[in-house]
């Protein structure tokens, strides 16, 4: 017998039409219903689960109320829009969410007209709606029918610089524009900052933002229920000063804050801003991460991402790992450090858990700041930690860091000041897919002047590395890790300061020489191994540093051998890039050196399991094998040689 739950008034509805022309008490019906499938359907596939839960009432209501698609309703980040996925014509994929060919775990404009904007990074989607409203005042849709934009932005995603920006345009345009504020109280882990503390305040202030509605004469667009409350307080307030939300100074309209679980709330309030807005609504909505499934609701995370688990008990079924994550070992290698150096200090943006630094924050509060979802203000926050003489360590992973780029090239580059980046989820991390893969950061660092720019080959590696960075006091320096767990090589007691831009050895070989650089190293040898099998060895060597080059390495390579292949886990610009830069230089070409460079594709790749991804992207050990086997001219049935 199936144990899926019994959802009698959801299995009528395929679209979101279906929803308007239902009863509110059916209504509250799908909610409940859309819940018990959401838990289901992740119990099995594993995903972002928390926030989901949070926003089920909030879903139904909206595609209830709103016209979608032909409104835009955007979802920030978008790790919420399970429920809205189940509700959009998904239903019937909804378990194959993050696998390879599934459905993906964020919205996705090529994936269904509902997801009219697509996300994975957070902040986006005030501007985004903005640039939707704007777009059909201004006739840009051969669609005349093109309405409304909704941006569902969380309070997590709402400290990021983008979101004010946007609300600072917005009320500067003055355009009718919906934004729900879902305010859970929780980030990945607990939200900092004084925003949040601010948001906490209109939250704990309630009453007061019903008084204060009234005193700023907007009880008309409160909807008949509230309307009572609201002129009470006005009489109580005859005479008060009543200061405004920032909202309201950022040019909204601010209504809440209303208990987003609350259907006989969201329904009326959001059908009066329909009817009634003319310029940007905010609506603020109290909701609970989580909700409605306890072991959710009971996680410090609040179920935020999970493994596939047990319904009944929330017991996750993790794989065993063999050997400790690299992000464990950052963490660790960083405490030892911290505890012989006080200079050194740590800087997270809303991801202590994810970077290893909860524990950090743990042992060294002083010295740890979580600055919230803020990639940009951690760079340059670091910038100033290290010219004012401490030893920051800001730990993004690779595919946030971007969002901080300006603030690395002016801010540290330039300034030549000594941050160090830890750059954690360097190459394809799985099922998060294309918005999530760090493939750029080798280039996009590689070509700054100063930078030093290592990658680590195993867990070791990495250990070494974070001490060097330690050292290093003469410019920025940054270090790559995978996602996921290492090799399980032998750990040293105390990491090793390695000589800047020198490489190591593996193995001697002869014909062929592979330099790579990173991760990718553990498949080098599987490659190596397989080709033993044939009579063939090649040279083996890690090149550690993608700047500055080991150039001697390099040139003794392509000196000594008739082929040199770079490998790397990442994009072309990055580390090959400058290989092909200095043999070209150095003239060795001329003499008919061959040179092959296994870089990620020149396409985003879509969520699977890494080993799929790096399948895709033509970097696994069987795809090193094959382009030997092909620049020594060796016939192979293989594809991609
Ligand atoms: C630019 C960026 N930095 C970090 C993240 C990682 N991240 C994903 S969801 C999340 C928390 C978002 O909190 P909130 O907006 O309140 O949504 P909730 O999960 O509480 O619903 C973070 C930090 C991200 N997606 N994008
Ligand atoms: C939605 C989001 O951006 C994060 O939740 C991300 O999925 C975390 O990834 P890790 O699981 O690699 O920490
Ligand atoms: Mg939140």
């Amino acid at each position: 017998m199936s144990d899926r739950p019994q959802t009698p008034t959801l299995d009528r509805v395929s679209s979101p039409a279906d929803l308007r022309s239902m009863s509110d008490s059916e209504l509250r019906h799908v909610a409940d219903e859309l819940r018990a499938e959401t838990i289901h359907a992740v119990s099995q596939t594993g995903g972002h689960l928390g926030a989901g839960l949070g926003v089920v009432e909030l879903t139904v209501a909206l595609h209830a109320v709103f016209d979608t698609p032909r409104d835009r309703l955007i979802w920030d980040v978008s790790h919420q829009a399970y429920p809205h996925k189940i509700l959009t014509g998904r239903r019937d994929r909804i378990r194959t969410i993050r696998q390879k060919d599934g459905l993906s775990g964020f919205a996705k404009r090529s994936e269904s007209p509902y997801d009219p904007f697509g996300a994975g990074h957070s902040s986006t989607s005030i501007s985004a709606a903005l640039g939707f409203s704007v777009a059909r005042d201004l006739g840009g849709s051969p669609d005349p029918s093109l309405g409304d934009a909704i941006a569902v932005i969380g309070d997590g995603a709402m400290s990021a610089g983008m979101a004010y920006e946007a609300m600072n345009n917005a009320g500067h345009l003055g355009r009718r524009l919906f934004v729900i504020l879902n305010d859970n109280e929780m980030s990945i882990a607990p939200p900092v900052g004084a925003m949040s503390s601010y948001l906490s305040r209109l939250y704990a202030g309630a009453p007061y933002q019903e008084f204060k509605a009234a005193a700023k004469g907007a009880v008309g667009f409160l909807p008949p229920p509230f309307r009572e409350g609201a002129r009470r307080a006005k009489e109580m307030l005859k005479g008060m000063t009543i200061g405004g939300t920032l909202f309201e100074e950022l040019g909204f309209s601010y209504i809440g804050p209303l208990d987003g679980h609350d259907m006989d709330q969201l329904l009326p309030i959001l059908r009066t801003v329909k009817t009634r807005a003319d310029g940007p609504v905010l609506i603020h909505c109290i909701t609970k991460k989580g909700k409605g499934y306890a072991p959710a609701e009971d996680r410090a995370d609040r179920g935020h991402a999970t493994a596939t688990f047990n319904i009944s008990t929330g017991e996750q079924k993790k794989a065993k790992s063999n050997a400790p994550s690299y992000t464990k070992v950052f963490a660790q290698a960083l405490l030892d450090e911290a505890a012989r150096d006080g200079r050194v200090c740590a800087v997270t943006a809303a991801m202590p858990d994810g970077t290893g630094l909860d524990q950090f924050a743990n042992r060294y509060p002083s010295r740890c700041f979580d600055v919230g979802i803020a990639e940009q203000h951690a760079v340059t926050f670091s910038a100033g930690l290290a010219a004012g003489g401490m030893k920051p360590f800001c730990a993004i992973y690779s595919t946030f860091l971007q969002r901080g780029y300006d603030q690395i090239v002016h801010d540290v580059a330039i300034q030549r000041l000594p941050v160090r980046f830890a750059i954690d989820r360097a190459g394809l991390v799985g099922a998060d897919g294309a918005t999530h893969a760090g493939s750029y950061d080798v280039a996009f660092l590689s070509n700054l002047p100063g930078f030093t720019v290592m990658a680590a080959a195993d867990e070791a590696e990495l250990k070494h590395m974070v001490a060097t960075a330690v050292a290093h006091d003469e410019g920025p320096i940054a270090f790559r890790y995978p996602r996921g767990e290492g090799t399980g090589v032998e750990m040293p007691e105390r990491g090793e300061v390695l000589e800047i831009g020198k490489g190591r050895m593996i193995q001697k070989g002869e014909g062929v020489a592979i330099l790579s650089f990173g991760a990718r190293l553990k498949e080098v040898m599987e490659a190596c191994e397989s080709l033993g099998q044939r009579g063939i060895t090649p040279t083996v060597a890690d090149a550690r540093f993608a700047k500055p080059l080991d150039e001697e390495l390099i040139l003794s390579l392509a000196e000594e051998h008739d082929a040199l292949i770079t490998v790397e886990e990442g994009t072309v610009g990055g580390f090959g890039s400058h290989v092909a830069q200095v043999l070209a230089e150095s003239g060795v070409f001329d003499s008919g050196l061959r040179f092959r460079s296994m870089v990620l594709p020149d396409t985003f790749i879509d969520h699977a399991n890494p080993r799929d991804m790096y399948a895709a992207a033509g970097l696994n050990a069987e795809d090193i094998e094959a382009k030997v086997l092909s620049v020594m001219g060796v016939e192979t049935l293989s594809r991609r040689a």
